[in-house]
C-alpha cells in the first residue's frame, strides 16, 4: 500500500439549535460544503451536533445505533468518499444513555466509536454548574482508529483536559487527536487555546478541536473557536464564534521532521518515573 502523507481536514463549527431534523440538515449542508468546497478528505463535526447541549435534551434525543443520524453520516461518507468523524451524539443502549462519537470511512463503514470517558461534573462559583452524569454513562474504551493516512484518536470535550489519555493514544500510534467538544463561555476563554497547543506541542501532533459555533439563545452557550495545532503547536487554522468551516492540511512529513527535531516521545524517562522515597 502507498502510504499518503497529506490530507485536507474540515472543521464544520455548526450552529446547534433544538431541531434534530434541521442539525442533520446543516450537518449535511455543512459537510458537502467541506468537500466540494474546501476539497475535504476527513470532515470533523462537533459535540452533540444534533442536540442542545443540555442534560433536559439528552434522553428525548438520544438514538440506538445505527440510527438515523449514524445512517446519514455514513451515507454520506460512502456518497462523497470522505471520512467523517460525526461529532457525538446521545446514543441510548438499554436503559443508558452515553455522549459518543461515530467515525465512519470513505466507504461509509463504521471504523469505531468513542463514548466520553470524563464526564463534565463541575460547579465553578458564580459561573457554570454541569452534571452530566445526571444523563450520561461513562465509556470505558480508549479510542484510536486506523485510517489511510494514519492513525487517529478521538475523544470527547472534558476528555482532553486528562493527558494520560492523550499519551496513550499517542502511545499508540496516534498521529491526529480530534475532539468534539463543546466548551463553554466561562471555560472557553479561560482554557480552551492553551489546552489545544500544549496537546499539540506535548504530543508532536496535530490536534483538532470542534465546536459548536456559539448560540446566544442557548441554556448552555459554546465558546466556538474549532481549531487546528500542528506538532510545533501553531494554529493552522481557528474559527471565530459564529458559523463556519475551518480547513487545514495535515502534513505527516512535518510530523516526523519535529518528532526528529525535538524527540520528545522519544526521550521519556519511563524508567524514573516512579516515586521510590
Ligand atoms: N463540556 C465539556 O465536556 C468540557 C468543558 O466545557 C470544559 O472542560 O471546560
Amino acid at each position: 500500500m502507498i502510504s499518503v502523507k497529506k490530507l485536507t481536514l474540515s472543521v464544520c463549527q455548526m450552529m446547534v439549535s433544538d431541531k434534530k431534523e434541521d442539525n442533520l440538515k446543516k450537518a449535511e449542508d455543512m459537510i458537502r460544503r467541506a468537500v466540494n468546497d474546501d476539497g475535504a478528505n476527513l470532515v470533523v463535526l462537533p459535540e452533540m451536533f444534533n442536540c442542545p447541549y443540555n442534560n433536559s435534551y439528552f434522553p428525548g434525543f438520544a438514538e440506538e445505533y445505527p440510527g438515523p443520524t449514524a445512517g446519514m453520516l455514513s451515507s454520506l461518507a460512502k456518497e462523497l468518499g470522505v471520512y467523517i468523524i460525526g461529532g457525538s451524539i446521545s446514543e441510548r443502549e438499554g436503559d443508558k444513555i452515553y455522549n459518543t462519537s461515530y467515525i465512519f470511512n470513505q466507504e461509509g463503514k463504521l471504523l469505531g466509536s468513542h463514548r466520553k470517558m470524563h464526564l463534565f461534573d463541575i460547579d465553578i462559583e458564580g459561573e457554570i454548574t454541569f452534571k452530566e452524569s445526571e444523563t450520561l454513562g461513562r465509556g470505558n474504551i480508549p479510542t484510536v482508529i486506523e485510517t489511510d493516512f494514519c492513525k487517529i484518536g478521538v475523544a470527547i470535550c472534558y476528555d482532553m483536559r486528562f493527558p494520560e489519555l492523550m499519551r496513550l493514544m499517542v502511545l499508540e500510534g496516534a498521529e491526529i487527536i480530534v475532539i468534539p467538544a463543546a466548551f463553554n463561555m466561562t471555560t472557553g476563554p479561560a482554557h480552551w487555546k492553551d489546552l489545544i497547543k500544549v496537546r499539540a506541542i506535548d504530543n508532536q501532533v496535530y490536534f483538532v478541536a470542534a465546536s459548536p459555533a456559539r448560540n446566544m439563545k442557548a441554556s448552555y452557550q459554546p465558546y466556538g473557536h474549532s481549531a487546528i495545532a500542528n506538532p510545533w503547536g501553531d494554529f493552522i487554522a481557528m474559527a471565530g464564534e459564529g458559523e463556519e468551516i475551518i480547513t487545514g492540511e495535515i502534513d505527516l512529513d512535518y510530523l516526523e521532521k519535529i518528532r526528529q527535531q525535538l524527540p520528545l516521545l522519544k526521550h521519556r524517562r519511563t524508567d524514573v518515573y516512579h516515586i521510590t522515597y
